[in-house]
């Protein structure tokens, strides 16, 4: 029996400013969104994970186009699938965010996919769109930070630009234990700055279905 439902785990109060911000610049950071215990526990899981083997070099595009470019990005995954008690909180807890997003912005989202991302020092993921306008069902993006001591010294900032003015950076983003970012899949360019340190995130993309005329759009 659990004491704790998905709304004791993040920022309830911050949710209207999460909702107007999506909706005026596209993009939200808060810091301590998320609970520090429960970053806590996947952070010793995502290094547990590791110590097992059991992170893929990522790569860029999905399906069929997948390429591990090194250039582009450097971290190593492995995507959520329930196999642990703080997994299943994490999902429940972005559950419960997608029916708030539903609710107060209408977007249709219908489904949840994530992965945790480890930045080994010197890594780095190049400028791009999480999704281009059309092509993909990644509706909104989201990043949860682990990083329990995290000095300005490590790097490994992300950067948001201006969708209308994508050289201008808008935002700086530490990647600190409990800091969540959102934004617009197919409108915020941004960009993992090289890490000193190892680098703990979990990244996830709400989706809407695209699947039409038989063309089947692939989760990953
Ligand atoms: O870890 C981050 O700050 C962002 C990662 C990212 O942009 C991605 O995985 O698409
Ligand atoms: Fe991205």
């Amino acid at each position: 029996m659990s004491r704790h439902t998905a709304a004791d785990y993040l920022d309830i109060a911050a949710l209207p400013a999460l909702m107007e911000a999506l909706v005026t610049q596209g993009w939200f950071v808060a810091e301590e969104f998320l609970d520090a215990s429960l970053c806590r526990t996947l952070h010793a899981e995502l290094h547990g994970l590791e110590e097992q083997a059991a992170l893929e070099v990522a790569g860029i595009g999905r399906g069929q186009a997948h390429r591990i470019k090194r250039e582009v990005r450097g971290d190593a995954i492995h995507w959520l699938d329930r196999e642990s008690r703080a997994q299943r909180q994490y999902l429940a807890v972005m559950a419960l965010l997608q029916q708030e997003i539903n609710r107060a912005l209408y977007l249709g989202l219908f489904e949840f996919e994530a992965h945790f991302a480890l930045y080994p020092p010197g890594a780095f993921y190049k400028k791009h769109l999480d999704s281009f306008r059309g092509r993909s069902n990644r509706v909104v993006s989201s990043v949860a930070y682990l990083n329990p001591a995290w000095s300005h010294d490590h790097g490994g900032e992300m950067v948001l630009f201006d969708p209308d003015v994508p050289e201008r950076e808008v935002a700086r983003v530490s990647p600190k234990l409990g800091t969540f970012v959102c934004f617009l899949a197919d409108r915020i360019p941004h960009e993992v700055l090289p890490t000193q340190a190892p680098r703990a995130s979990i990244a996830g993309w709400f989706r809407r279905n695209t699947s039409l005329n038989g063309f089947v759009d692939p989760a990953r």
